[in-house]
């Protein structure tokens, strides 16, 4: 329906939309199902929040590119494209801006990842994330029932892997 159709149907006109920007960012999952959360330094937007590691997509990246490249920067771990799998999205409208962020599940890395440009990391556990320990931003709260389902699972395959290698060198679990 056209504009001037809402309005005289009593609708709100839609208001003036917002630029999009793309983000793309990581659940990183460690080999016991733990999550990688970066706190955002003070100065910046939403300082002190925890976030998924990740950043904007410049023009004309690939998105999966710009994550490889995000993350060496931030974290210094070398992480190969095809190791980032879909998980889930966010998109949020901030004021200035609507947030949309293609959210990747990775187990694979190289190297240890440590805060690039001094922010703190956390390894946060699904209980820790689950309770609310680690203030995210507000875009970030609707993942968490996907990112908790791959950590759990990574966790279960853990286990059992674990179990598993016990059980073919004949020693209890
Ligand atoms: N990496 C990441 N960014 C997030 C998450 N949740 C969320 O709202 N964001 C927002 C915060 C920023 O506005 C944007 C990320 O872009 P960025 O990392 O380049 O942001 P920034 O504030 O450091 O950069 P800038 O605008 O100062 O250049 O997405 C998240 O979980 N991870």
């Amino acid at each position: 329906m056209a504009t001037a159709g809402l309005a005289a149907a009593g609708e709100a006109a839609p208001s003036q939309p917002l630029p999009l920007v793309l983000v793309v960012a990581v659940a990183l999952l460690d080999t016991q199902g733990r999550v990688l959360l970066a706190q955002r330094p003070p100065g910046k937007k939403l300082a002190g929040l925890w976030e998924f590691p990740g950043g904007k997509v410049d023009a004309g990246e690939a998105p999966e590119a710009a994550l490889v490249r995000e993350l060496r920067e931030e974290l210094g771990i070398a992480v190969p494209a095809a190791a980032l799998r879909p998980l889930t999205f966010a998109s949020h409208a901030y004021d200035s801006f609507h947030l949309l962020m293609p959210t990747y599940e990775c187990t694979e890395w190289a190297g240890e990842p440590a805060g690039q440009e001094g922010q703190a990391l956390a390894w946060v556990s699904a209980e820790e994330l689950e309770a609310g320990a680690y203030a995210m931003p507000p875009a970030d709260l609707p993942m968490l029932p996907p990112v908790l389902a791959a950590m759990r699972a990574r966790r279960a395959a853990e286990t059992a892997a674990a179990a598993a290698a016990a059980a073919a060198a004949g020693m209890p679990a």
